[in-house]
């Protein structure tokens, strides 16, 4: 691309050197660096980019994008403010602004993104469209998942997606819009047409330190669906939240709300569940529908509405919704049914908040005919205000074995103690080494239980320092299931 075209809109202070006629290729990765590339430094948590600098150069970058005036031979560097801002602009301008030619949908909330934007990218190619889908599980072009690292990738990830997603003809795009996501400008020229907000409770507080600041953050998604009222975008907000109102008055674009509890345009009555799924009346201005799906849980009918009301308002009939939704399958590691011929039955779950523990919970009491037990743990070096209460939430299970989840460079005692202190019964175990704590789980099974194993959900890994270890709460509980039952 021309360099002159690329830094049109970019605010700089100095330029050092000559400006290469052209860009071959944007990073902000010195290791990905090749000749022709624009390398921007940014200073991360763990190191700064501009450490790299030297060595880009000698890779083959032709321009360097810093906050500090660098000599490093011949190559151009361009001196601004602030590198992240600028990364946002310079993706977003380098692919063309892909998102404006998808539709775009992004979800946004505490718990239920994943759950969410799968149904959504599930239901869409049910439709017939060609979708591509980003988030916690990686990125996901019309059935074909590649990894990525992030919920919300950074900035020139995130276009690169999109362009490519663009480039294979699909039409539409749903992404996973994390807070960290916003408040990071890793969604920097992204246009979204439908905005989700799911809820908001307790987690990552050690990121933003208070709940309204976490709040705030979400709240970016709406107030970024922009003042263009010629295009036609709107928010899709969860009435029983009350953080929806305030999500509500950052737009001026179209509100549509769904909920179980409190009034909705979308409004979910006599939701019934056995362990194979859920059925339940869609009350809308459209009618009364009846709704069939094979998730489960009640927080799983709250996400069905979010999709639904979502698709509708870009433009679907609700038959055609209704009947998509009837086919797709549970999303990966979502209160996810393990097949087995065993006489209890297993549940892989992804809770890792306090509200998230209470509503998997609630989502099998429906069927329940014995115990409950349920295994959670939590991350190492991260938001630790949230473990007590996790672990109150768990007491509702009649045994719960609590343990870690990624302890990162923490010791397991450090984490167990946390948890145990919000501990409303005597009734569990303490076990910080993750697979002997599904193998006791199991151990502690009778015919009839019911056993939730939290937290890992789709992960096939545990973080133990920077190290990933392979790690599958399934592989382990269905081999300690056959031993033991089979
Ligand atoms: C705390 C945080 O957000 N960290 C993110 C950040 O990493 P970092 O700041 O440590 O990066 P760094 O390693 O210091 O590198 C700084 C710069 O130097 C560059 N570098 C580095 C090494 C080198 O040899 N050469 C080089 O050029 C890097 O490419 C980078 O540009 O930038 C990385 C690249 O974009 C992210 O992957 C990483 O997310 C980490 C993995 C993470 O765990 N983030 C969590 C907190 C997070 O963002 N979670 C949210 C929400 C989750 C949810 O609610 O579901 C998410 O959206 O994922
Ligand atoms: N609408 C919801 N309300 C409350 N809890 C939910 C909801 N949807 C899902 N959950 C619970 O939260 C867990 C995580 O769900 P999901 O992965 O969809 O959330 P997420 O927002 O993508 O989380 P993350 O922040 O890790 O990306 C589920 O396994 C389930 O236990
Ligand atoms: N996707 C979430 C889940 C992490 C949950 C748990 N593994 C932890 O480390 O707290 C995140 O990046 O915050
Ligand atoms: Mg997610």
């Amino acid at each position: 691309m021309n360099t002159q075209q690329l830094i049109e809109n970019v605010p700089f202070n100095r330029l050092i050197g000559t400006l290469p006629e052209t860009i071959e290729h944007i990073t902000m990765d010195s290791r990905e660096v090749r000749k022709g590339s624009l390398f921007i430094c940014i200073k991360g948590y763990t190191v700064d980019g501009h450490d790299f600098a030297a060595q880009a150069a000698v890779q083959g970058a032709v321009l360097i994008v810093s906050e500090q005036p660098l000599e490093i031979g011949n190559t151009a560097i361009l001196v601004v403010e602030d590198t992240d801002r600028v990364l946002g602009l310079l993706a977003a301008k380098f692919y063309g602004y892909p998102s404006k030619d998808l539709q775009m949908i992004g979800v946004t909330g505490t718990n239920g993104k994943t759950s969410v934007s799968g149904m959504l990218h599930s239901m869409l190619m049910e439709l017939g469209k060609s979708s591509a889908l980003t988030g916690t599980i990686g990125f996901n072009l019309n059935g074909e998942l590649h990894q990525s690292s992030n919920t919300t990738s950074d900035a020139l990830t995130t276009q690169r997606m999109i362009a490519q997603a663009k480039e294979t003809g699909c039409s539409h795009m749903t992404m996973e819009v994390s807070s960290h996501g916003l408040i990071l400008g890793r969604l920097a020229g992204v246009e979204f047409n439908t905005a989700i907000f799911t809820n908001l409770t307790h987690d990552h507080l050690d990121f933003h330190g208070t709940m309204e600041e976490y709040g705030h953050a979400k709240g970016l998604l709406f107030s970024q669906l922009g003042q263009n009222l010629q295009e036609k975008k709107q928010a899709v907000l969860n009435a029983d939240d009350p953080w929806s109102k305030q999500y509500a008055d950052m737009t001026p674009h179209p509100v549509y709300t769904y909920g179980i509890k409190e009034d909705a345009q979308f409004k979910a009555a006599g939701i019934h569940m056995d362990n194979h799924g859920t059925t339940f009346t869609l009350n809308c201005p459209e009618g009364e529908f009846a709704v069939s799906m094979k998730l489960l849980g009640h927080f799983n009918v709250s996400n069905a509405l979010a999709a639904i009301t979502a698709l509708y308002a870009e433009g679907f009939t609700l038959e055609d919704v209704l009947a998509a939704l009837s086919r797709i399958a549970p999303v990966e590691g979502r209160m996810q049914k393990v097949e087995l011929d065993a006489p209890i039955s297993i549940f892989i779950d992804y809770a890792h908040t306090p509200d998230a523990i209470e509503k998997a919970i609630d989502a099998v009491a429906d069927f329940k005919t014995n115990r409950i037990i349920f295994l959670v743990g939590t991350g190492g070096n991260r938001d630790k205000t949230k473990r007590p209460i996790m672990a109150e939430k768990a007491s509702v299970a009649d045994y719960v074995v609590l343990t870690t989840d990624d302890p990162r460079y923490e010791e397991y005692d450090s984490i167990l103690n946390d948890l145990q202190t919000g501990m409303a019964h005597d009734n569990f175990a303490c076990i910080g080494d993750r697979g002997e704590a599904v193998k006791h789980a199991v151990a502690q099974a009778e015919p009839g239980d019911i056993i939730i194993l939290a937290g890992k959900g789709h992960e096939d890994y545990q973080i133990i320092g920077s190290t990933k270890y392979p790690h599958s709460d399934k592989e382990i509980a269905i081999k300690e299931t056959l031993k033991k039952f089979c």
